[in-house]
């Protein structure tokens, strides 16, 4: 049956309505079990030989030591035992990360088919391990910050030996976005400001953060950091602002 443009947005619109946001990183996420008591550490199959969809944000073995040192800080606090020794939700959480966001997303069927089979999410589409964007993200809701752990691989070199500022900023929208995502539903980027402090070595890990500043109807406003992992160095910072947005005006009708 061929559907029109309006027809498949009104059909998509009741699908999020009724089962959450397409580009929320809050709901759950394919396969990450989310009861309370559950392991929320998957200990992912072996890739490319697994049916399951790979999840980048989980370790693999370009990660250095300092990527890996981040990663179990903010990963152990994802889950705390109590004294009565159950496992409960900490106050990190990780989001799991896939490059077919839309295959995977609720209501992403429709979508995929209707825009285009090959998508994929931009900074999850080289897949030979630490060669571009190797990051992770945790997201911590009562103080409605975002942490990114970001090891840069040497296909954005920019400058010799250093980051390409592109790179950068495309990370830092998409820390920004997926946290925008997380508290407000689907968005888009309306405006970033960055400022470029220093260079960021090439092959090094770096801590990126994003902080909600205000909401304001359809507007949410965030502010981002980029620092050395003790944070002793500023690298970047930015501000974002971010606009609700319906389904309708993503597909155009
Ligand atoms: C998992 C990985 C996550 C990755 C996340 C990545 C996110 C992205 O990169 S999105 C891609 C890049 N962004 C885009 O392509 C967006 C292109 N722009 C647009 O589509 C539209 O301009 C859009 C949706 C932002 C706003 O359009 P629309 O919804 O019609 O809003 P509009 O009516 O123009 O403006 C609403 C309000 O926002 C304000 N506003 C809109 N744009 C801006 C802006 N750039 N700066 C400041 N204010 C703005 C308006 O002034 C207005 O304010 P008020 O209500 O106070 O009068």
């Amino acid at each position: 049956m061929i559907r029109s443009g309006a027809q498949m947005a009104r059909r998509l619109s009741a699908g999020f309505l009724s089962r959450g946001p397409l580009f929320s990183a809050g709901a759950p996420a394919a396969g990450v079990p989310l009861g309370p008591g559950t392991v929320r550490t998957m200990v992912a199959l072996p890739w490319p030989f697994s049916s399951q969809p790979r999840d980048f944000s989980l370790p693999n073995s370009s990660w250095g030591s300092e990527m890996m040192r981040l990663y179990e800080h903010y990963n152990s606090q994802c889950e705390v035992v109590t004294e009565a020794g159950e496992r409960q939700r900490g106050p990190w959480r990780r989001l799991p990360s896939y490059n077919r966001s839309l295959k995977y997303a609720t209501g992403g069927v429709y979508l995929s088919k209707l825009i285009q089979s090959k998508a994929r999410l931009f900074t999850r589409n080289i897949r030979a391990p630490g060669a571009a964007f190797e990051y992770v993200v945790f997201v911590n809701k009562e103080e409605q910050r975002c942490v990114c752990v970001f090891q840069a691989g040497h296909l954005l070199e920019g400058p010799p030996g250093h980051v390409h500022g592109g790179a950068i900023a495309t990370m830092i929208d998409a820390v920004t976005g997926t946290h925008a995502a997380y508290l407000s539903g689907p968005v888009m980027t309306a405006n970033l400001n960055i400022n470029y402090r220093s260079p960021i070595p090439l092959g090094s890990t770096v801590l990126i953060e994003s902080c909600l500043d205000k909401n304001e109807g359809r507007k949410t406003f965030l502010s981002c950091k980029v620092t050395s992992t003790d944070g002793s160095k500023l690298h970047t910072e930015a501000t974002g602002l971010f606009l609700s947005i319906t389904v309708g005006k993503l597909l155009g009708v």
